[in-house]
């Protein structure tokens, strides 16, 4: 059985965060461990609050279950503070953990800003360098790679490309959910290669939750059941159009997914 290590945010909804991630790990056959980074007080409609666990003890339970449980792939989502973010880079030093997903989630669609500019600025010229692979939405990566994107053209993903390579970033997925158009694309790009994968859009982007979260989580049970990039975001992709194209709606507000 592969173990997934989620470090992530709870959304008492469980229409993201760690609720979420754990069931998509679990539906993919595999065992996930998870360290809460922050508590957030949100429901299908919006996020109204946040509140970062203690740093230290953040680190002891981090520290416990890694010695424990070595994962073979780390999903990084909500990080909830600079002072978590600090604890998180140390210890994937540390334990020299392997296969580090990071969705880099910054704000919420309903406004909530997760992170500061300080913190903006640690997360693109120190922490996402010790990931293996980041994977911002439109907006995100806009503000990491500060570069308008309107579409997945040549000459913004050379751009995007290039940019990484100066910021050490080692590989990207730029999802396109929030772009116009019938295709959901994202793009995998790697220092030297750039590889596409699309799907039909079904429904309005905005009006579903969690398809980032489970994204990424998909992504990187993929990498720990030994899937290599390219395979895995094949994989991840059918994964998470066929959970969006059986979202349904359990609240007031949006549709969420149900692994
Ligand atoms: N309406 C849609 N139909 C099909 N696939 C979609 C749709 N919206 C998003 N996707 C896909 O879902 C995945 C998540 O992408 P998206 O751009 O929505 O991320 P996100 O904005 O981080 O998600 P979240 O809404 O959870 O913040 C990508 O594979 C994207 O292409
Ligand atoms: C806990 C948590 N993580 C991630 C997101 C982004 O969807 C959210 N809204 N809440």
């Amino acid at each position: 059985m592969k173990k997934v290590l989620i470090i992530a945010g709870f959304d008492p909804s469980g229409g993201a965060g760690v609720l979420l991630d754990v069931k998509v790990v679990r539906a993919l056959n595999s065992y996930a461990t998870s360290v809460v980074t922050s508590l957030t007080v949100q429901d299908t409609q919006r996020v109204y609050d946040l509140k970062p666990i203690d740093p230290h003890f953040f680190e002891y339970q981090l520290q416990k279950v890694v010695e424990d449980i070595k994962p073979d792939s780390v999903k990084i989502g909500l990080l909830g503070s600079s002072e978590i973010a600090v604890v998180v880079l140390r210890n994937l030093k540390r334990y020299n953990l392997k296969k580090v997903v990071c969705d880099p989630v910054l704000k919420s669609t309903s406004g909530f800003e997760f992170c500061k500019s300080e913190f903006i600025e640690f997360l693109k010229y120190e922490f996402f360098k010790a990931c293996d692979v980041i994977t911002p939405n439109k907006n995100e990566a806009e503000v990491i790679f500060d570069v308008e994107i309107k579409n997945f053209d040549e000459d913004v993903l050379s751009c995007v490309q290039e940019r990484m390579k100066k910021m050490g970033i080692k590989s990207c997925i730029l999802k396109g959910g929030h772009l116009p158009g019938e295709v959901a694309e994202d793009v995998l790009i790697t220092h030297n290669d750039i590889f596409k994968v699309h799907a039909k859009k079904q429904g309005f982007t905005d009006s579903i939750h969690g398809t980032g979260c489970a994204f990424s989580t998909a992504f990187a049970t993929f990498l720990a059941k030994g899937y290599n990039m390219y395979d895995a975001l094949i994989s991840t992709k059918e994964y998470v159009s066929n959970l969006i194209y059986k979202s349904t709606k359990i609240g007031n507000g949006k549709l969420i997914l149900n692994p």
